[in-house]
């Protein structure tokens, strides 16, 4: 079988791509190999894949918050590791759960169109629905909000100081199904899972990325591959959004300028305008919301990296020290 062209190296079948076991992992990973049979038609067979799923640390831990345990890549320690023994060819990723540095050996080949980055705000049965104007503005005084992400709770907190917070981790259906049990009477989700896999809890409302700055990568999906495996990295990138790639790459640098403990509270957006354009938003905080800095800029899409860069150190150096401790 040759991927791309008729002259390239013959591979065996199946290809195996890592994945974890998540609902809305199995649907990105299964969407992704969707698009790459459409390019790639000689694909188009039925045995062409072979799904691996992989558990990963961060699924493994329940019960602590992920800045606790080392936050960014808990999600894809092990599909590295299957990927490096060759157990898998390539792996689907949420590319905000990717360290923005790859280990060695390993790329990122390629970052699919993305879904709508913001967060959602979905209220449990006993709360009205949130009004879109104001998200926020329906939440009694002190009622409970079930979140694991700090990136969400500082950015709450912040406008909320009356809000109480609780962990709330396990995947999207996990965390629906705690909220309808009233484990909290609110929780915070990115709405791009949400709309992959056509959930539209009542009473939901997106959130402006104004209000709640999304996390870098968020809503992007981002295949990895074995540097050395040319002909894989090659048709993988074929199907490559390069907006996707442009906002990611400004988000992600962003965040590697940061360089927080993973407990830091971090956003990170952007945005493409007419004319090759790129608006990014980053955001600092203090967990508890008593620090809030954001900052917008504007750079060539061309210079995504160098934007994120320097935007990072900006916000860096007008943070106090010990978030970056
Ligand atoms: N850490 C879990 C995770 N990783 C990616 C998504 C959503 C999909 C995406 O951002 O592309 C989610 C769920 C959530 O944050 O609500």
């Amino acid at each position: 079988m040759s991927l791309a062209h008729p002259a390239a190296p013959r591979r065996s079948l199946p290809l195996r791509v890592g994945t974890r076991a998540s609902p809305l992992a199995l649907w990105q990973t299964r969407d992704f190999l969707a698009r790459i049979t459409r390019f790639c038609p000689v694909l188009r067979d039925a045995n062409a894949f072979e799904e691996q799923r992989i558990e990963t640390s961060g699924d493994k831990i329940q019960d602590r918050l992920l800045a606790e345990i080392g936050g960014k890549g808990l999600f894809a320690k092990e599909i590295h590791e299957a990927l490096l023994d060759r157990r898998v060819d390539f792996a689907v990723h949420s590319l905000k759960d990717l360290e923005t540095e790859m280990p060695p050996g390993i790329v990122l080949a390629c970052t699919l169109k993305r879904e709508d980055a913001r967060d959602c705000l979905l209220p449990g049965p006993a709360l009205p629905a949130a009004d879109p104007s104001d998200p926020f503005a329906a939440l009694p005084r002190g009622s409970v909000i079930g979140t694991s992400s700090v990136r969400r709770q500082s950015q709450l907190l912040h406008r909320r100081p009356d809000l109480n917070v609780v962990m709330f981790r396990g995947n999207v259906q996990t965390r629906l199904r705690k909220l309808a049990e009233g484990e909290a009477a609110a929780t915070l989700l990115a709405l791009a899972g949400l709309r992959r896999m056509e959930l539209d809890p009542p009473g939901s409302v997106a959130i402006d990325a104004e209000i709640m700055v999304p996390a870098a990568g968020q809503g992007i999906v981002g295949v990895t591959v074995r540097a050395d495996d040319t002909e894989l990295h090659e048709l993988l990138a074929a199907i490559e959004d390069p907006e996707a790639r442009a906002v990611s790459s400004a988000e992600r640098a962003l965040l590697a300028a940061l360089d927080g403990s993973c407990r830091t509270p971090i956003g990170g957006h952007a945005r493409m305008l007419e004319n090759g354009r790129l608006r990014l938003t980053g955001l600092v905080a203090r967990a508890d919301g008593s620090f809030l800095l954001r900052r917008t800029e504007e750079g060539d899409a061309k210079d995504a990296i160098r934007l994120g860069d320097e935007l990072g150190q900006a916000l860096r150096r007008d943070s106090p020290a010990d978030l970056f401790a």
